[in-house]
């Protein structure tokens, strides 16, 4: 007995020596650390332990200074080795201080994760994200989702920002995911709130079932087994692991889920797919679900009281870890949170999409394509063609933010740099933003505008878009008489190249649903012009991309969404609601809702069809790269650069486009311009007979001094003599439009005219009667023009003059009705109709012609008949003339500016 007992430590040194050899060797080949080495690890470590109990049962006193030395330094290569393998979160324990650090959270998610510990600390790590998952089995289900719940918050915290996502399925309503509830507040993206319904569920796994489709073929195609090497050669950090987190197996589970999970299930670990099911035995399975299917794919890991065991590390019993606690947790999800939102985005430059510069502007042949970004290393392309296979129309969606405004950017500008402006024309139209096209057309101080662009509306209206769509719609009309006299062709690509054949024409339609989101006749007809577009446009090359934050909802479009969406082959998805996803791809499509990033898009040129989804990463098209190119595209076209017809529903018109467009005739002044596709003035006739003149009424100096401006100018710009002017400033000089109204002076003089410009009230009375008298008596010679500017505003003007039985009111009577016969023409600003009538009196007016600004409506209705509707909107104005049915809306020119005055005189000039 003694003699054994003296035995004991050399055997026992030997032992532990050869136990150290065996630890120091594993760590050498640490770096190519494998669960095998892991495990053997901890079963050194048990081993240790186990023979250590011998050897104290043999002769604990000797011992015991032996096995503390041995185990002082197994134990911590150990755990050196269990960190190696799953370092930082994977398996730091829970509540320790290095949870909220940076330097930890967002480091990287790794293949094994901690489970509990053995020994002195030492972490037991098993593999889960490149298997299919875990099934957790527990004696207490409160045990097995607790760890699920820190398995959870482990695998999101250690995540790359946007590189992990959860969902989990509860349909208990255990709220056990509520510890990462900071987190779904703040980036549902991440880990979205659990789901609690069969619906909600199915909702969920269809939605990867696409993503697994979508991975295996791309894995397919690229050669590669796994996930983690698509990415790897990739590079693509967008697409994240899917975790599934379902609590309570098999309750809540139906047929049409358990089918969906076993597809899932199967390959999931190759997918980047992982599963963690808390299975409860007890609970009872619908009679069609078979558990032990799901259940056979994955590991298992068995909790007993406060002891873990996993299969894949079989007789090791950790101990299970504590919970976390909730104040730490909420303290992790912001510290995600915040990582995820300096996420550096990934991003695609948009030169990269751009063809060698020798390649810009190829002859048309049967297509027009571009590039809008990369899917993986495969450039994605649109192609807009009308047939083999007929591709003519876009249909572009994502939520607010998502990227939906560079896209189209990207599409618009990357088709300039392919296609000379004269065999691709575009109409550009938003209905909300305004700001992204705005930098297309031609502005103030920069000469260049995107030589395309034949229709420009920034932040347009319902009105203006019906006068584009109208006007496409006489377009494709026009064209079917070309194809005609070519011998009845039936498609553009059959028409050669030359002078007859009409240029391609893309129309973007940038939150087109507004145009159709009221119940109104307008929509009405919207909604029948754009069905016709889309299925006539395909043959005549107009190619219309239809964008929108969101169509469900918009009412007009369920009744017109097959006719119209039916004849709409691409879509072009980006981050949005799962019902936005299938309203824009189709019923059933979901890809969308599970995308990411901003710039990230599904792309699909077969309706929405799921098997045809491509995930591509749209460039980046940075503002001042896009302004160099259309710059160079401008410089290009040299002067076939026209400018296009810019609409903005907040501005007024431009006096100097119109002149740089249209020349102004005798006769025929200008008011502003129409609600239409045109850069035509609306103009007035204005004839050398009684009623000839125009009454401007309403709010606004600035738009009525605008009216002003654009007769008076095109008066003068047209006439072989110069007219004279007198200006009348009831305004009393008011300041804000007193730049215009000098601009105007100016230009009138540098056309040659003599402009008298009365200012003082006092003076204003005396020169009408002085303006009437010489009307009297003949003694006016030439043609004048009396610019009423704020007659409302003049005191007295229907007093009687002392000494005299009439008033300066009916001295301008005498002008307005006798004036135009003998030459003298008055353009009159009132505030209300009521004054003008009476200074002008009701019945002996004598100007046929109104304009109305800001004005109640009643007294618009005097005027113009009872049914007409007037929205009184600012740069708006209604022009009745007695001549036409209907009044007119017309946009105002803008009072001039001081720096415009020499360019409108010039080209009022030519
Ligand atoms: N493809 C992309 N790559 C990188 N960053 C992008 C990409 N697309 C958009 N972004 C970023 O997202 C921001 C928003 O993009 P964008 O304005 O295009 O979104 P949107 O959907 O049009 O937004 P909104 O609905 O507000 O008009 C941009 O300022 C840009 O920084």
């Amino acid at each position: 007995m003694a003699q054994s007992t003296e035995a004991v430590p050399e055997l026992l040194e030997a032992r532990i020596r050869g136990l150290q050899h065996a630890l120091a060797q594993l760590l050498e080949h640490a770096r190519r650390l494998t669960q095998g080495e892991h495990q053997r690890a901890v079963q050194l470590h048990r081993q240790l332990q186990e023979q250590t109990a011998i050897a104290r049962r043999e002769s604990r006193a000797q011992v015991d200074a032996v096995t503390n030395e041995a185990l002082a330094v197994a134990q911590p290569r150990a755990r050196v080795l269990a960190h190696q393998l799953a370092p930082g979160l994977a398996s730091i324990p829970p509540n320790d201080a290095r949870w909220t650090s940076e330097q930890f959270v967002g480091r990287g998610v790794e293949p094994y994760v901690r489970i509990g510990e053995v020994g002195d600390h030492v972490p037991v790590a098993v593999p889960l994200l490149r298997t299919n998952g875990w099934k957790v089995t527990a004696d207490r289900n409160e045990a097995a989702r607790r760890l699920l719940q820190s398995t959870a918050l482990r695998l999101v915290a250690a995540a790359e920002p946007f590189r992990l996502r959860i969902d989990a399925f509860d349909p208990k309503l255990t709220g056990t995911m509520g510890l990462l509830g900071h987190l779904t507040t703040k980036y549902p993206q991440l880990v979205p709130r659990a789901t609690h319904t069969a619906e909600q569920l199915h909702a969920v796994l269809s939605g990867l079932v696409d993503v697994s489709s979508m991975r295996a073929s791309r894995q397919a195609q690229l050669g590669h087994k796994r996930f983690e090497d698509l990415i790897r050669e990739t590079g693509r950090v967008t697409d994240p692991y899917r975790v599934v987190v379902l609590f309570d197996y098999p309750s809540g589970i139906d047929q049409l889920a358990q089918r969906d999970l076993l597809r899932l299930a199967a390959t999931a670990g190759e997918r980047g797919i992982c599963f963690l099911v808390h299975h409860d035995p007890s609970a009872q399975a619908e009679s069609d679900v078979d558990t032990k299917q799901l259940l056979e794919l994955l590991d298992a890991v068995v909790i007993t009281g406060e002891k873990v065991e996993a299969a894949t590390l079989p007789g090791v019993h950790a101990k299970l870890d504590e919970a976390f606690d909730a104040n730490l947790a909420a303290r992790v999800g912001d510290v995600v949170a915040e990582k995820a939102e300096i996420a550096v985005l990934p991003t695609i430059d948009f030169k990269r999409t751009l063809p060698e510069r020798d390649t810009w502007w190829e002859p048309v042949t049967d297509e027009i394509g571009t590039v809008i970004g990369y899917d993986d290393r495969t450039p994605a392309l649109v192609r807009l063609r009308s047939g083999n296979p007929a591709l003519p129309h876009v249909l572009v969606g994502g939520a607010v933010g998502q990227g939906k405004s560079n896209l189209l950017l990207v599409l618009i500008h990357g088709l300039a740099a392919r296609y000379d402006p004269a065999d691709l024309e575009m109409y550009l139209l938003d209905f909300k933003h305004g700001v992204e096209f705005s930098a297309l057309g031609p502005a103030g101080e920069r000469e260049h505008w995107l030589p395309h662009v034949r229709v420009l509306g920034i932040h347009s209206d319902r009105a203006f878009g019906l006068a584009v769509l109208r006007h496409l719609s006489d377009e494709l009309a026009r064209r079917s008489e070309i194809f005609k006299s070519h011998g009845n062709v039936a498609d553009i690509a059959e028409l050669a190249p030359g002078p007859d054949r009409p240029p391609r024409i893309l129309v973007v339609l940038d939150e087109f649903q507004v145009l159709l989101e009221d119940d109104d006749e307008l929509a009405d007809e919207a909604a029948k012009l754009l069905e016709r577009l889309v299925r006539l446009g395909r043959a005549y090359g107009v190619h219309v991309v239809l964008a929108t934050q969101t169509i469900e909802g918009v009412k007009r479009l369920s009744t017109r969404r097959d006719s119209i969406f039916g004849q709409v082959p691409y879509r072009i998805a980006l981050k949005t609601t799962p019902a936005d996803s299938q309203a824009i791809l189709r019923s059933g499509n979901t890809a969308a809702a599970a995308l990411q990033f901003r710039g990230e898009a599904v792309l699909n040129a077969n309706f929405g069809s799921p098997d045809d989804n491509q995930h591509v990463l749209v460039s980046f098209a940075d503002k001042p790269q896009l302004d160099d190119l259309r710059r160079e595209l401008w410089t290009r076209a040299g002067t076939a650069a026209r400018p296009p017809r810019v609409f903005h529903l907040a501005e007024p018109a431009r006096l100097a486009d119109t002149a740089a467009a249209v020349k102004p005739e005798l006769g025929r002044p200008w008011t502003g311009l129409p609600i239409a596709v045109t850069e035509e003035p609306v103009q007035l006739d204005v004839r050398p007979e009684a009623g000839a003149g125009l009454a401007i009424l309403g709010d606004g100096p600035a738009d009525a001094l605008g009216v002003l401006t654009g007769l008076a100018l095109s008066v003068a710009g047209a006439a072989v003599e110069p007219p004279r002017f007198v200006f009348l400033d009831g305004t009393d000089s008011l300041p804000s439009v007193a730049e215009g109204k000098d601009a105007l002076v100016q230009a009138l003089r540098l056309l040659g005219c003599d402009v008298e410009t009365v200012d003082k009230h006092d003076d204003i009375g005396p020169r009408i009667f002085a303006l009437r008298d010489a009307l009297r008596n003949g003694q006016l010679g030439g043609s004048t023009y009396l610019l009423g500017f704020g007659l409302h505003s003049v005191p007295r003007m229907q007093l009687h003059v002392e000494g005299a039985f009439e008033s300066p009111a009916h001295a301008l009577q005498d002008i307005v009705r006798d004036g135009p016969a003998q030459g003298l023409v008055t353009f009159g600003w009132w505030n209300r109709l009521r004054v003008c009538t009476e200074q002008l009196g009701f019945h002996n007016g004598n100007l046929e012609t109104f304009l109305f600004l800001r004005h109640p409506i009643d007294g618009v209705r005097t005027v113009c008949g009872s049914f007409v509707r007037w929205a009184s909107e600012p740069h708006r104005a209604l022009l009745w003339d007695g001549l036409h049915p209907e009044a007119q809306v017309v946009v105002p020119f803008a009072a001039l500016r001081s720096d415009e005055v020499e360019r409108v005189v010039e080209l009022m000039r030519r």
